[in-house]
């Protein structure tokens, strides 16, 4: 899919912006602190309608306005497709070809993006917490089912979690207004299990290769999900029966942490190199590289979904990766995916990319075409 254009105002330090991209590179170049990411922030908010760094969505408002607003336009199968996101100070509103969406689920997955930025090259080594929530942007960008069942899952863990929090005891009528909670925690937490041991398997398909081929054959990468849910299978029944048995069995526990201690919130990836734990044993360059298969991985596996590529935004990482896995990025992107480059210098660049790509400088919240 192309982005052919994006429009802005009043976002972030961006009084007015008005950005044709091209479909094959688009370079951002500028000095720290210019407005290079929020350009791709501004992109991401018309993909997943949620920045990746804003606590909250009133903190892209330009300083000082009422509403900023971010528009574009996406071909997608032969079809254009115009998106709009309104942010006011309360709340946001979402529109498809000028009709106003009520449910933003029905706005997220017009437009794929994958976004690459320096922290993730954390995603190996960092926290359980940043391989779920890049399994949650993922799954949810494709199937906007899995994210209804994220959002519910996270109401109910939340109330269950207060209610075990504010008990004084374990009598029987808290068991019974646990059991109401619990009811829908399997409900909901089950089909978030099922559908992440799907992705993660494909993932795994797509990283192994793409890893085998930066490493010149010479490391093999395995992904596997991490979940106690799956103990007694994979089957959606399976888990849920699972799932069922270990929130009675740990009723206690859980009333005497005031948490709820088993469910997808407590999952992770295992990532390994030739049978050996990355997140353990890894060098740093291992653990950059098997977060740079993971991420490309994705691009695969987004078009395998949706059957069109995504489009690419590469925040500044280019200088974070050596001239191998530059090249790899480059040569097997470049071709097939649209994609958008921000950088603070362009020398450092590949020649061919430049010649191919638009460049535009940006300097205090304007851009010029270069
Ligand atoms: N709500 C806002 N209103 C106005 N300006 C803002 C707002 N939020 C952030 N800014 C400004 O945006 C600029 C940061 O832009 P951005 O994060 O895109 O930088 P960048 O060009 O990507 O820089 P770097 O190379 O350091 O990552 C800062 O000057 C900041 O003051």
């Amino acid at each position: 899919m192309i982005l052919q254009s994006l429009e802005a105002v009043n976002f972030r330090n961006y009084a007015h912006l008005s950005l044709t991209l091209s479909p094959y590179i688009t370079i951002l170049v500028g000095q720290n602190a210019q407005g290079k990411t929020n350009i791709l922030e501004s992109i991401l908010m018309l993909s997943l309608a949620k920045s990746h760094r804003a606590g909250r969505d009133s903190e892209m408002i330009r300083w000082g306005e009422e509403f900023a607003s971010v528009t574009g336009q996406v071909v997608r199968q032969q079809r254009t497709y115009e998106l709009n996101l309104k942010i006011l100070n309360r709340g946001k509103k979402v529109r498809v070809n000028q009709i106003e969406k009520r449910r933003i689920s029905d706005f997220i997955g017009h437009l794929n993006v994958v976004l690459f930025a320096p922290e993730d090259l954390q995603l190996v080594k960092g926290a359980p917490q940043t391989r779920r929530k890049f399994l949650d942007v993922e799954l949810g960008q494709i199937n906007p089912q899995y994210l209804h069942n994220l959002v519910q899952y996270q109401r109910v863990l939340q109330q269950r979690n207060n209610l075990l929090k504010d008990a004084e005891s374990l009598d029987s009528r808290l068991s019974e207004m646990l059991s109401v909670w619990d009811d829908q925690l399997v409900e909901y937490g089950s089909r978030i299990v099922t559908k992440r041991v799907e992705f993660v398997h494909k993932l795994q398909m797509h990283a192994a290769e793409i890893h085998r081929q930066i490493t010149s054959e010479k490391e093999s990468l395995e992904l596997s999900y991490q979940c106690v849910l799956l103990e007694n299978g994979r089957s959606l029944e399976a888990v849920k029966e699972y799932f069922r048995q270990q929130l009675v069995a740990r009723r206690k526990e859980d009333f005497r942490r005031g948490i709820t201690s088993t469910g997808p919130h407590r999952d992770d990836i295992e990532v390994q190199i030739d049978s050996k734990n990355v997140q353990v044993y890894g060098s740093q360059g291992q653990q950059r590289t098997a977060a740079l298969s993971m991420k490309l991985a994705e691009i695969e596996l987004i078009r395998q979904e949706v059957g069109e590529y995504p489009v690419l935004l590469l925040d500044d990482v280019l200088s974070e990766l050596d001239e191998m896995r530059q090249l790899h990025l480059l040569e097997s992107m470049g071709q097939k995916v649209q994609t958008l480059i921000t950088t603070t210098m362009t020398y450092g660049l590949d020649e061919m990319m430049r010649e191919k790509a638009v460049v535009y400088r940006v300097s205090q919240g304007t851009i010029e075409k270069m």
